[in-house]
């Protein structure tokens, strides 16, 4: 899938369907495609990332799955992204190697979590040596410190980086350090790189800063509204553009204090989008009816502002 225009917008972060007994549930995918498209109006994803249980599929598993989405997104989505992340050198290339040869638009990293890379150098050549499997798509980095652990600041990383990999196309910046993301944009551009903010309910800040545009959980099942928020950001009604980030705000501060994770988000989307996106996967375990009842209840009491 060769990307015709380049990311920026909403980026959904999929949900990994699975069956009742918790095997990947590849049948509901071509409709899960079809949703996104036509009633949130998301036509870009991020596939086996966080959400996507990416680091808790097995090889296996991630490569169907990656299969499954660009085959089902062909004609219909702008932007398929494969998170090739993985523990080892070898694992996370091999999926690199895969995602190229599917027809992915893009793969990204993680910054491997058990042996941790303690410098940018060291960060980078693990970087470098998955980007170099895949050398004609672009790459992305996939910062996410609080479930890394890693905290190279991603300021430091991008200087030079370009001569390392030349595929580097930008960061998915799952952090709330925003002074670290307003260096980025300021030193770099953001029209020489790609900046997807990852915090859902602070995207407006990051919007303000020059975000490009999202990757996250929420655009699954709130990607229409987020599309107004972004649509009455570019117009300058910052007024409207608050109203929506408050009500996603709303909504995410009820949940979280509930305890908000893949599981409740693969409920909410179950409940939201009618299509069954069954348990996650142990270590994690499935949201509880409460919760369901309760974040249904409260999505459902939140008054849109119609514009
Ligand atoms: C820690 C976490 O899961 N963060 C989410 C957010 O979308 C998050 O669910 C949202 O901001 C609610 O807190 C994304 O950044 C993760 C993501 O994009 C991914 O699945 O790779």
């Amino acid at each position: 899938m060769a990307p015709r225009k380049k990311l920026q917008g909403l980026v959904a972060a999929t949900v990994t369907p699975m069956t009742p007994d918790g095997q990947i549930n590849l049948s509901v995918i071509r409709q899960y495609v079809d949703y996104l498209v036509s009633k949130q109006n998301v036509k870009n994803i991020f596939v086996n990332g966080t959400t996507g249980e990416g680091l808790a599929l097995s090889i296996q598993e991630r490569k169907q799955l990656a299969e499954e989405w660009v085959r089902q997104g062909k004609d219909k989505l702008d932007h398929v992204i494969i998170h090739v992340g993985a523990l080892s050198l070898p694992g996370s290339q091999e999926l690199a190697r895969h995602a190229a040869a599917i027809g992915a638009s893009g793969i990204a990293v993680i910054a491997p979590f058990f042996f941790k890379p303690t410098s940018k150098d060291e960060l980078l050549a693990f970087l470098r040596e998955v980007a170099s499997e895949a050398p004609a798509i672009p790459f992305y980095y996939y910062h996410i410190p609080p479930l890394t652990g890693v905290k190279i600041r991603v300021e430091e990383l991008l200087d030079g980086i370009k001569e390392q990999i030349p595929t580097f196309q930008g960061v998915k910046f799952s952090d709330t350090d925003l002074l670290d993301l307003a260096q980025c944009i300021n030193k770099n551009g953001r029209e020489e790189f790609v900046f997807l903010y990852g915090v859902d309910e602070q995207l407006l800040s990051a919007l303000a800063i020059g975000a490009n545009g999202a990757v996250g959980s929420t655009y699954n099942y709130l990607g229409q509204k987020t599309n107004m928020m972004l649509q009455a950001f570019a117009q300058h009604d910052l007024a409207l553009a608050r109203k929506y980030q408050f009500l996603t705000g709303e909504f995410l501060n009820f949940v979280i204090k509930l305890g908000f994770g893949v599981a409740q988000t693969k409920a909410v989307m179950t409940f939201v989008s009618g299509i069954p996106m069954g348990p996650p996967r142990l270590p994690l375990v499935k949201a509880s009816e409460e919760f369901i009842a309760k974040a249904k209840a409260k999505l459902d009491s939140i008054v849109w502002p119609t514009n």
